[in-house]
């Protein structure tokens, strides 16, 4: 239950709730950003690393293109030689001791040479068989009959009567480049001699040799056609490698060579890194937005606003309310206009209060304290005097036969009397620590703390003096021409236990004997005891 609160209280406060809001913005904001990057950035960058893979296999493709116009023109030298144009036609024995030797081959980087007259039957054939011999042969008999694949696909490719000079990818009998041509004189048109074919092996050093040139690790390899299965494809092996295949088409027709490239993903890893760089700091400025936010929210907004509700709950608390900040008044803001506003109702409630308290504690005719006052004040004196060890005294005033003044001169100018009386009163009493109330309709009562029974008899008699000098006139009274008061005195002694009401039951009593013998005297007693002092009316 107390955990439970704490939370609430916790989710209440302004601030956590702020940090709470700006660390879910955050957070989507970051959410958005790895969508972005998921389904925006990355298929990009995968898609461009496509695009680079089938650029390097085009080089590849180049390369080996490349390689076959080389061919072409080596074929093309050779049988646009008037030298093998008599060859092919049984002349010229000696072509085949001062050409076709071994070492030619190897300077050609050649395996085989393939000669065919006018009838596309085999004139000669020179190149290494399967097992790396050198041989050299007129027509395909032993030991020249490993040609024979060749021959036949040689002659299979004549049928067509293309004279073009032609170049294939050989997929079999072993990974090979071939080109062909028709034998021609050099300087004259005249029909065709006979073919000439040339065949450069895919070895492995040729293959080596086109990685150097392209700078790529590639590999080459003969398959079978399938057309159910694709072989070009790209696969991301690790984060820095990846292998790109691709399909080229090669004789026979139902073989393929197939380009195997195993390439860098350094492009996209640096895409990658550059993109994760400009995150990275995207989310750090976010992060840095966030907190700079906060930290304004927090010094504009909630910390005076928490100055302002700790201000307003120590007004609660406190016995002595605070002064307002001075930091907030100063605020030129809505909180500044809030706290101003806020002081101007205080000040206002406070003279309420002070006119409410004024009107509860002080007669409104007289303008002397009323009994409530007095009251509160009887207490106080009567603990304090207790406490200290002094006496404290009050006087119990009554004005004589006042009901005959009111039916003589009438209730307006018996109010008069009472204004004229409390002045009286006031002038003669009106030391900072007494106090003058009026307690009743034409009752008063005085409070002298820090007084003896015997100054308190004194100032009850000065004061009845002062009354009748002031001669207010009073033509029915049985007393005097002039308006006068009874008082009763009373005081209690700090040794005694007494209490407010016995102090001014004492007062009562000593009054209500002022009367009785005779009006216009004073006559006092102390609460508790049973002796009186009586002072003689003048
Ligand atoms: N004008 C006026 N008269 C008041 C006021 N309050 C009380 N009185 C009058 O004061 C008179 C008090 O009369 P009583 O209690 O009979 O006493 P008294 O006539 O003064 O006679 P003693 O006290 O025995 O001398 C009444 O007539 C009240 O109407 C007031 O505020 N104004």
């Amino acid at each position: 239950m107390t955990q439970a609160r704490q939370m609430t209280a916790l989710y209440s406060s302004l601030r956590n709730r702020f940090l709470l809001s700006l660390c879910a913005v955050l957070c989507l904001a970051l959410l958005a950003l790895v969508a972005i990057a998921r389904f925006q950035i990355m298929p990009i960058l995968l898609e461009d690393e496509e695009q680079y893979a089938g650029g390097e296999l085009d080089r590849v493709e180049r390369a080996i293109g490349s390689e076959l116009g080389h061919m072409r023109r080596l074929v093309e030298d050779w049988a646009f030689w008037d030298d093998t144009y008599d060859f092919v036609q049984g002349e010229r024995p000696e072509y085949v001791d001062s050409n076709l030797y071994e070492s030619t081959l190897e300077t050609l980087d050649l395996d085989l040479m393939i000669f065919l007259d006018a009838h596309n039957q085999p004139r000669w054939v020179v190149g290494y068989n399967g097992e790396g011999e050198f041989t050299s042969c007129p027509g395909t008999a032993p030991p020249c009959d490993w040609a024979d694949t060749y021959i036949d696909f040689l002659q299979a490719r004549l049928e067509g009567e293309n004279e073009e000079p032609q170049t294939w990818l050989l997929a079999k009998p072993e990974l090979a480049m071939a080109t062909m041509s028709g034998i021609y004189q050099s300087r004259e048109v005249s029909p065709s001699a006979g073919w000439l074919l040339m065949v450069r092996p895919l070895s492995a050093p040729w293959v080596e040799q086109l990685r150097d040139t392209t700078g790529i690790d590639l590999s080459l390899t003969s398959i079978a056609q399938d057309n159910d299965v694709t072989h070009d494809g790209l696969e991301r092996i690790s984060a820095n490698r990846m292998t790109a295949s691709r399909t080229v088409e090669a004789m026979p027709d139902d073989h393929l060579i197939r380009i195997d490239t195993l390439l860098p993903r350094q492009r996209y890893q640096a895409s990658l890194e550059t993109f994760r760089f400009a995150l990275y700091w995207t989310v750090g400025v976010l992060v840095v937005t966030l907190l700079v936010v906060l930290w304004l929210l927090e010094r504009i907004v909630l910390a005076p606003i928490r100055q302002f509700s700790h201000f307003t709950q120590r007004m609660h608390h406190d016995a002595l309310p605070p002064p307002m900040p001075a930091s907030l008044l100063k605020r030129r803001d809505e909180i500044g206009t809030l706290a101003q506003e806020f002081r101007n109702l205080l000040d206002h409630q406070h003279q309420q209060s002070a006119l409410l308290l004024e009107l509860s504690q002080h007669d409104s005719l007289t303008g002397l304290a009323n009994r409530r006052l007095f009251d509160e004040r009887l207490e106080k004196a009567v603990h304090m005097a207790q406490a200290s060890g002094h006496e404290v005294s009050a006087l119990m005033i009554d004005i004589d036969h006042f009901k005959l003044y009111n039916d003589h001169y009438g209730h307006l100018a018996g109010d008069e009397c009472l204004i004229a009386l409390a002045e009286c009163m006031s002038r003669h009493l009106g030391r900072q620590d007494y106090l003058v109330a009026r307690t009743g309709g034409e009752e008063f009562s005085v409070l002298l703390p820090d007084t003896s029974l015997e100054a308190a008899i004194d100032h009850g008699e000065a004061l009845r003096l002062a009354i009748q000098e002031r001669a207010l006139p009073h033509a029915t009274s049985p007393t005097a021409a002039c308006v006068t008061v009874s008082i009763g005195v009373a005081s209690c002694h700090p040794s005694a236990s007494n209490n407010p009401t016995a102090l001014m039951q004492a007062a009562d009593n000593a009054l209500y004997r002022a009367k009785e013998s005779g009006r216009n005297r004073v006559k006092a007693g102390a609460a508790g005891r049973q002796e009186w002092t009586t002072t003689p009316s003048s």
